[in-house]
């Protein structure tokens, strides 16, 4: 059985409200003007660093290198600072996951978003136990969409299939590297239409994931 990779953020949990506070939390404290939900949306899906420096970017404050890399971690910190309670998953996440896991899927995470926050909004939903490997942004010296990221969930799966869930172009792109099938699931934060992402299924409703699974391998 191919193992079931799935990305985070707009995947199984909207973050973005999360990330919208810790964003504007960050701007502020830097004396800039905040941004709307939706442009941090769309700043979403390269990373913690990506995100950062089109923060800056779009506040007429570009940065980049080590200068980047600083203003990367201090918004990781006040990202990681935040109470819980903002992030959820999409409705029916859990009870798909356990009825995955109960038919002896293994199940894998890979997201940019780094590790140590991916672990933290897995362990706060309950959802840790489901996942047997979990790639984040700082895991490997490459982020998606290199293909390197999904191999070593597969690998640390030790499965030789896969397929990816996501909901992003950057997903699509991933698993068009890895050579993999790619569910995408529409409700997140993808910046094209749906139809001009290549995919091999696509859902909108976790409750329509178990067809949707069956149509890539009928
Ligand atoms: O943190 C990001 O930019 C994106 O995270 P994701 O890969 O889970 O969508
Ligand atoms: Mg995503």
């Amino acid at each position: 059985m191919a193992a079931l990779v799935f990305d985070l953020d707009g995947t199984l949990v909207d973050s973005a409200p999360e990330l919208h506070k810790a964003a504007n939390a960050f701007l502020a404290e830097k004396g800039l003007p905040v941004q709307t939900l939706d442009a941090v949306k769309s700043f979403v899906g390269n990373g913690a660093v990506k995100l950062t420096e089109r923060l800056l970017a779009a506040a007429g404050q570009p940065a980049e290198g080590a200068a980047l890399d600083a203003q990367a971690k201090r918004f990781v910190e006040i990202y990681a600072a935040l109470p819980p309670g903002d992030t959820v998953t999409y409705p029916g996440v859990p009870q798909e996951l356990a009825r995955l896991a109960g038919q002896g899927h293994r199940m894998g995470i890979c997201t940019n978003k780094p590790a140590g926050p991916t672990r933290a909004i897995l362990d706060a939903l309950g959802l840790a136990k489901y996942f047997g490997a979990v790639v984040g942004g700082d895991s490997l010296d490459v982020q998606k969409p290199d293909r390197r990221m999904m191999i070593e969930v597969a690998d640390r799966l030790g499965s030789k299939t896969a397929l990816l869930v996501g909901d992003s172009e950057v997903d699509a792109a991933t698993a068009l590297a890895a050579n993999v099938p790619f569910i995408l699931f529409t409700e997140g934060y993808r910046k094209r239409p749906a139809a001009e992402i290549p995919h091999d299924a696509v859902f909108a409703r976790w409750a329509d994931f178990p067809d949707t699974l069956r149509r890539v391998y009928l």
